[in-house]
C-alpha cells in the first residue's frame, strides 16, 4: 500500500477499503457507468445527504482526498477549504470554469480533466446546429408535425451553407475541428483567438467585433473565463448583423444572453443554434418561442462512445493519484 492509502490489487474490501471520492452532483458518467466506477472507489454522494453541503463536508468528508466533478456544480474556494486532505479534483469536463483553479494552485491540489476528448463530438454538433439553423431543419420538422404543410401553410426558404463566411471564436482543439469540417462544405473560415496560429492560413482577427463584421456566422468555441464572459455583447451582435447567425458550443455566459434574445426578437441577427446557456438548465422562454433558434441541452460533449473512453480516463486519473503516479490528463496550473 502506498502513502495515499491505495492498494492496487485491492480485491478484499475489508482488508483494503476502497479510496473515498467525493461527488457533489451526479455526473453523466454515473448514469451509465456507476457500477464500474464503484467497483474501485467509494463515492461519497453529497446530493444523497440530508445535510446542507457545508455541514456534509465538515462532518463526512474530512478524510476525502479526491473529488469527482462534472462541469455544473462549482468547486469553490469554500468547498476546497472544507476539505483539508484534498489532493485531486478530477473533472469529467473539458471546460474548467467551474473549478477555483487559483485556490487549487494555492493549496497544491492537482486537477485532471477531459482535455480534447470531446472536441470532435462538439464540432459535429456545432456544424449540425449551423446546418439546422441555415436550412431550417427543426423549424421544418415543426411545420410538418404541426400539420401546417398539409394545410398549405407557407414555409420560408433556408440559406446555403457553401460559400458562407464563418468566424470561429477560439481556435483551440474544438475550433480547429469545426474548421476542418466546414472547409469541405465550401465555407470561408475566419477566426479570432488569443493568439494568431501559425498552423492555419485562415484570416485572423484579434478583435472579435471586427471578426463579426467580416463574417455571416459566428461559432463560439472558446473557454469561459474573466476575459471571455459576455465577450459577445450588443456591439458584437450588431456587427454580425441582420443576416448573421450565432452558434454557441462554448459556454452560455460567453454571450450576453439577454442582449442576444433582444437582438433575435428584434431581427438584429437572423438566428441562433445554442447548446449552452447562461443559467442551465433554464432557457429563456423567449428563446423557446422563437422559430429561428435551434436549442440543444448542453449535450455536444457526450456520445455513448466518448463516455466509455471518459470513464476509463476518470478511473486512470484516480488510480494514478491514489498510487502516486503521474496523472493521465493533468491540467497545468500556471503560476
Ligand atoms: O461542456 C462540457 C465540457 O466542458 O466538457
Amino acid at each position: 500500500m502506498d502513502c495515499n492509502g491505495y492498494h492496487q490489487e485491492n480485491h478484499d474490501q475489508n482488508l483494503f477499503p476502497k479510496p473515498k471520492v467525493l461527488v457533489l452532483e451526479p455526473p453523466p458518467v454515473f448514469k451509465y457507468h456507476e457500477d464500474k466506477l464503484s467497483q474501485k472507489f467509494h463515492f461519497l454522494k453529497a446530493w444523497d445527504s440530508p445535510l446542507p453541503l457545508d455541514q456534509f463536508l465538515t462532518t463526512q468528508a474530512q478524510s476525502v482526498q479526491a473529488i469527482l466533478s462534472h462541469g455544473t456544480c462549482p468547486v469553490t474556494t469554500s468547498t476546497i477549504r472544507l476539505l483539508p486532505s484534498l489532493g485531486l479534483i478530477v473533472t469529467t469536463s473539458s471546460g474548467l470554469n467551474q473549478i477555483d483553479l487559483q485556490e487549487c494552485r494555492r493549496r497544491g491540489v492537482s486537477v485532471a480533466y477531459a482535455g480534447s476528448l470531446f472536441s470532435a463530438d462538439v464540432a459535429d454538433i456545432a456544424v449540425g446546429l449551423l446546418i439546422d439553423a441555415l436550412r431550417k431543419i427543426s423549424a421544418g420538422n415543426r411545420y410538418v408535425t404541426q400539420g401546417l404543410w398539409a394545410n398549405n401553410g407557407d414555409f420560408s426558404l433556408g440559406s446555403k451553407l457553401g460559400g458562407r463566411k464563418v468566424g470561429i471564436v477560439g481556435l483551440g482543439s474544438i475550433g480547429l475541428e469545426v474548421g476542418k469540417r466546414l472547409e469541405p462544405f465550401g465555407c470561408n473560415i475566419l477566426y479570432s483567438s488569443r493568439n494568431k496560429k501559425s498552423s492555419v492560413s485562415y484570416p485572423y482577427f484579434s478583435n472579435v467585433c471586427e471578426l463579426a463584421a467580416n463574417c455571416q456566422v459566428l461559432i463560439i468555441c472558446c473557454e469561459l473565463n474573466d476575459q471571455t464572459r459576455h465577450m459577445i455583447n450588443k456591439e458584437v451582435l450588431l456587427a454580425l448583423g441582420k443576416k448573421g447567425l450565432i452558434i454557441n458550443v462554448g459556454r452560455g455566459a460567453i454571450i450576453d444572453e439577454q442582449e442576444m434574445v433582444r437582438c433575435l426578437m428584434q431581427g438584429e441577427i437572423a438566428g441562433a443554434g445554442l447548446d449552452v446557456f447562461e443559467n442551465e438548465p433554464r432557457v429563456p422562454s423567449e428563446l423557446i418561442a422563437l422559430d429561428n433558434v435551434v436549442l440543444s441541452p448542453h449535450r455536444a460533449v457526450h456520445t455513448e462512445e466518448t463516455l466509455m473512453v471518459l470513464v476509463e480516463l476518470v478511473i486512470g486519473n484516480l488510480e494514478a493519484f491514489f498510487s502516486n503516479k503521474p496523472l493521465l490528463s493533468p491540467v497545468i496550473l500556471d503560476e
